[in-house]
C-alpha cells in the first residue's frame, strides 16, 4: 500500500473508534481481518498513525481547528512524522486510495495557529477535568509530565534470570536494536522508532518461546524489583492478574521461598499458568479462590497490592483510554483500591510489609490512598525506599518523583518509563 491508502485506513479506524467507542486494539484487528491484502508493514504504519493521533488528539484538533478523524490523521503526518502539506498533496495526486486532501480551512488554521495559545490541558493532551489532579501530583512540572505521556513508548522486556542473562537476551535480539534498559537490573529496551517504522514482534522469537524474557514495561520491572523480598520470604501477590509482577519477583527470589499469586478475577489470572511454565518458575502457588488463602492470615513477610487503577500511567500505550476515562471511573477505582488494600493487609505478619503499587499518576489513587490507609490502620507506616533504590539501581540512575522518599512516582518524563506509583508500608512488630 502507498501512504495514501495507509492514511485512508487509519482514518476509517479512527472513525470506527469514535463512532462505536471501542478499544483501539479491537478496531485495528477488525480492520486487518477485513483487509487481508494489507501486509505487516501496512498494518504497522496504519497502527502508528492511529495511536499517534490518539496520543495527541487535543493538540492536533486545536492546530487543525477540526477534531474529525481526517484532520487528526493528517496532523500526525505533518506534526509528528515531519511531512509537509505540499509533499502530501503531491504524493496523493495520483493515488486513488488516498483520502480527500486537507481543506482550505484546515490549512489556514495549521499555518496561523500557535499551540501556546491553546488552553493548557490542550497543550498537554489530557482531559480538562483531570488537569487539577496533574497539578497536585506534579506542581509546576505538570505540563511537561502530561506531554511526556503523549509520546511514543519504547518496547521494554525483562530478561528472565532463571533462564538467561540480560546480555544473552540483548545479543539474541540485537537485530531489533535491543539495548540494556537504563534503570531496571534485567531490563532490555527496544527504541520506539519513528514514523511508519514497525516494532519487532518479539513474542515470535525462539528466545521468547524458550522463556528467556517477558514483555514488561521498565516501570513495572522497577516496582516489582523494589518489593525486594529476601530469597526465602513468603510473599503474596494479592492482585496478580496475568502475573507480570509475580514472575519478576519469583525470578528475583531465584526460585526460592514462596510467592502466592491470587486475583479476584479468574479470567485475568488464567494466563499465569502458561507463563510460569515457560519461565521455569518453581516457587509460585496460584490461588483462584480467596478461601485458599485463609491459612496465610497474618503469616506473610510481604504482601503486594498491584491495585486496579485508571491506568493513567500507561496512556502512551493505551491512548484511547485517556479519552474514555471519567470521574466516575476514577471514583470506582478508588473504592476498589481501598477494598483490595484492606483485604490484603490481613495477610501481613507483624513486622512484615504491605506494598502498594498502581500504574496511575493521580494522587487520588496514590498518596491519598496511603494517607487514608495508614490513618485507619495505625499499625502500618510508610517507609523510605531511597537506600533500596540506590542499592538496586545505583545512585546515579534517573530518579522517580517523590516528596518524601517514601511514596515514589515513576513517569515517562522522570524515569522514561510508564507512570507507576510505589509505596511500602511496614506493619509494626508485635510487642
Ligand atoms: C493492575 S491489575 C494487576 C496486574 C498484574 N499484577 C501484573 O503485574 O500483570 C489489578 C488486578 O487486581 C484485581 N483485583 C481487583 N480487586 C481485587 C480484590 N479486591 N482482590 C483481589 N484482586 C483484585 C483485578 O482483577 C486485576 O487483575
Amino acid at each position: 500500500m502507498r501512504l495514501g491508502g495507509r492514511l485512508g485506513g487509519a482514518i476509517d479506524i479512527l472513525r470506527d473508534i469514535e463512532n462505536r467507542r471501542r478499544p483501539v486494539a479491537d478496531a485495528l484487528k477488525d480492520w486487518g481481518l477485513a483487509h487481508r491484502f494489507a501486509g505487516s508493514g501496512d498494518r504497522a504504519a496504519i497502527g502508528n498513525i492511529v495511536y499517534d493521533a490518539l496520543r495527541m488528539r487535543l493538540s492536533h484538533a486545536f492546530l487543525m481547528d477540526d477534531d474529525a478523524p481526517t484532520a487528526l490523521a493528517y496532523a500526525v503526518l505533518i506534526r509528528q512524522w515531519g511531512l509537509s502539506p505540499e509533499a502530501l498533496s503531491a504524493e496523493f495526486a495520483d493515488d486513488r486510495f488516498a483520502p480527500p486532501l486537507l481543506t482550505e480551512a484546515n490549512l489556514s488554521a495549521l499555518s496561523s495557529r500557535n499551540l501556546d495559545d491553546a488552553p493548557l490541558h490542550v497543550q498537554g493532551d489530557i482531559p480538562d477535568w483531570i488537569q487539577p489532579s496533574f497539578e497536585t501530583a506534579f506542581g509546576e512540572d505538570w505540563l511537561t509530565e502530561a506531554k511526556a505521556l503523549a509520546e511514543r513508548p519504547t518496547l521494554d522486556l525483562r530478561a528472565n534470570t532463571l533462564k538467561a542473562s540480560r546480555e544473552k537476551v540483548v545479543k539474541a535480539l540485537d537485530r531489533s536494536g535491543a539495548v540494556p534498559a537504563p534503570i531496571a537490573r534485567n531490563g532490555v529496551r527496544i527504541p520506539a522508532g519513528e514514523g511508519a517504522s514497525r516494532l519487532p514482534n518479539v513474542t515470535a522469537e525462539l528466545s521468547f518461546q524458550k522463556g528467556w524474557f517477558e514483555v514488561q514495561d521498565e516501570g513495572s520491572q522497577i516496582v516489582a524489583d523494589l518489593v525486594h523480598p529476601p530469597e526465602h520470604a513468603q510473599v503474596l501477590d494479592f492482585c496478580a492478574g496475568g502475573g507480570g509482577k509475580t514472575l519478576a519477583m519469583a525470578a528475583a527470589m531465584n526460585n526460592k521461598g514462596q510467592v502466592h499469586a491470587y486475583d479476584a478475577d479468574r479470567k485475568r489470572l488464567a494466563p499465569i499458568v502458561e507463563r510460569l511454565r515457560r519461565a521455569g518458575t518453581r516457587n509460585v502457588q496460584v490461588h483462584d479462590d480467596v478461601r485458599q488463602l485463609d491459612a496465610l492470615k497474618e503469616k506473610l513477610d510481604v504482601v503486594l497490592v498491584d491495585a486496579p487503577c485508571t491506568g493513567t500511567g500507561t496512556w502512551r500505550r493505551r491512548p484511547d483510554t485517556k479519552w474514555r476515562l471519567t470521574s466516575r471511573n476514577l471514583e470506582e477505582r478508588v473504592a476498589q483500591q481501598q477494598e483490595a488494600l484492606g483485604e490484603a493487609s490481613a495477610f501481613v505478619k507483624p513486622g512484615g510489609s504491605l506494598v502498594y503499587v498502581t500504574c496511575s499518576v493521580l494522587p487520588e489513587e496514590n498518596e491519598r490512598q496511603i494517607e487514608r490507609f495508614c490513618g485507619e490502620h495505625p499499625a502500618f507506616s510508610a517507609e523510605a525506599v531511597t537506600d533500596e533504590w540506590n542499592t538496586l539501581f545505583g545512585a546515579d540512575t534517573p530518579r522517580p518523583r517523590s516528596r518524601d522518599g517514601r511514596m515514589l512516582t515513576l513517569t515517562p518524563a522522570s524515569t522514561e518509563t510508564d507512570g507507576f506509583f510505589f509505596c511500602r508500608m511496614r506493619r509494626a512488630s508485635a510487642i
